[in-house]
């Protein structure tokens, strides 16, 4: 996957933003971010944001996307196991609601390429955020750079190549009314080393209607597609997502 990953960066930049290859819906690769209002709202770096449902049964045509889709069909068992854990943890039972409303279709795979910043100190290779999902599933390559918010303090996440990184995303956060924090994080840009890392981002359909699994609940109810409008809106207008702050009661 990684291999496929990397030289689909590799083309020429025209070729990366006129959308035809690798043949993903217009828009799926990004550079630095929307609309920044100043440099440290730029991130130092490069992606293509894929919906899965670009790529699902694509057959064997084009490398790439056959290569998401079997990484896909791995990463998705994973993801639903562990949601599925998270819920019965919450003492729920919601033993299908994942299976049901997260299908492969729905969510996303994000690949992420930080080029070598030459000014290092000024910038982001990913500005601080947190996902607009129920839970990402993250792998990272050797060289470093990803940080979290742990105590009230940015940490480093050691780099490790066997290991997979799990954040908690904003519709968890809403759905277990607060008992499962959405992790602020955030890249490093680096001087010496480009870094690449891959996401895997579980996603309801557009209707889904997330709110929380008790009552009273923190937030009020909103559609996912509701939640990504307003996103999209305030990284727009304001160079930054605002997020769950915005659905608060
Ligand atoms: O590159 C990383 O380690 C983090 C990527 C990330 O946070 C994202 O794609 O949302
Ligand atoms: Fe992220």
């Amino acid at each position: 996957m990684r291999t496929e990953q990397m030289k689909a960066f590799k083309k020429p930049f025209n070729e990366k933003t006129n959308g035809n290859d690798p043949k993903f819906s217009m828009g799926s690769y990004t550079w630095g971010t929307p609309s920044p209002n100043y440099l440290r709202q730029l991130s130092w770096s490069e992606a293509y944001h894929v919906s899965l449902s670009d790529i699902l049964g694509s057959g064997g045509l084009c490398t790439l996307r056959s290569t998401m889709e079997q990484f896909a069909a791995k990463v998705s068992e994973l993801a639903q196991k562990l949601a599925e854990i998270l819920v019965e943890k919450l003492g729920q039972n919601y033993s299908t609601f994942f299976k049901e409303t997260c299908l492969q279709s729905t969510c996303f795979i994000r690949m992420n390429r930080y080029p070598t910043c030459p000014i290092s100190n000024q910038m982001f290779g990913l500005m601080p955020h947190t996902d607009s999902d129920f839970l990402t599933i993250l792998h990272q390559d050797h060289i470093g750079g990803l940080q979290l918010v742990k105590d009230g303090k940015w940490i480093a996440v050691k780099p490790n190549q066997q290991a997979l990184i799990i954040n908690i995303g904003d519709l968890f956060h809403v759905w277990s009314n607060n008992v499962y924090k959405s992790v602020h994080h955030r890249v490093a840009a680096n001087k010496l080393q480009e870094r690449f890392s891959t996401a895997y981002f579980l996603c309801p359909s557009y209707d889904t209607v997330i709110q929380s699994c008790v009552e009273p609940s923190a937030y009020r109810k909103f559609s996912f597609r509701e939640y990504r409008q307003q996103v999209q809106n305030d990284v727009k207008c304001f160079g930054y997502k605002v997020g769950l702050a915005r659905f608060l009661l």
